[in-house]
């Protein structure tokens, strides 16, 4: 069911000089608010990469997300950090022998990688591929965040990542992926 999508998103990116339209690199993203979405998606359009969403089973709604509750289930799982193992409605990229540079985004939680993505690079072999972190928070920088990803899967050339604001300007985004000469 994917394909189509991965079409149209090579062909909205012909004319984008940035690409290399070759297929080759992908985009891996968590998003639970919609944040790291969009940046995500700019990141894919610079790029030329085709995208790959990270799916909880259970999908965080807004009140799971309330950290300001005790007893919400993202406080609940924060405190408890053998909670923190979401299940994922899959962890099987299409094709996933053919990407040589993979980018990974997710939101910041409490300084660290928000854990929906843990299972994701737990799951998948990285090895002889190119690994680019982002994030998006409203404060915290990317920290520790990729290089606790990094020791999760052991795999992968693992570059030192990015972080960029909730709101993140288009330009930015664009900016950032053009300076990695990909
Ligand atoms: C549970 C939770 C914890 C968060 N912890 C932090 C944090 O430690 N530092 C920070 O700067 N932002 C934090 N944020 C804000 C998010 O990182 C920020 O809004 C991010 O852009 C959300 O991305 P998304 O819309 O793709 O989910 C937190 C948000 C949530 C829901």
């Amino acid at each position: 069911q994917d394909s189509d999508t991965s079409q149209s998103d090579l062909s909205m990116t012909t004319d984008t000089p940035t690409t290399s339209g070759d297929g080759s690199t992908l985009v891996v993203y968590y998003s639970a608010q919609g944040h790291t979405e969009e940046v995500a998606n700019v990141v894919a359009d610079a790029a030329g990469a085709d995208v790959f969403v990270i799916t909880p089973s259970e999908p965080y709604t807004d009140d799971d997300l309330n950290w300001t509750n005790d007893n919400s289930r993202v406080s609940i799982e924060h405190d408890n950090p053998d909670q923190r193992d979401v299940e994922l409605t899959t962890t099987d990229v299409p094709n996933w022998d053919s990407y040589d540079t993979v980018f990974i985004g997710y939101p910041i939680w409490w300084a660290v990688a928000a854990w929906p993505v843990n299972g994701f690079v737990e799951a998948n072999d990285f090895t002889g591929k190119t690994v680019i972190p982002f994030c998006t928070s409203t404060s915290s920088g990317l920290g520790s965040s990729a290089t606790q990803l990094a020791e999760l899967t052991g795999t992968g050339d693992w570059q030192e990542g990015q972080r960029f604001s909730s709101n993140a300007s288009e330009s930015d985004v664009q900016n950032w992926v053009a300076s990695l000469n990909l």
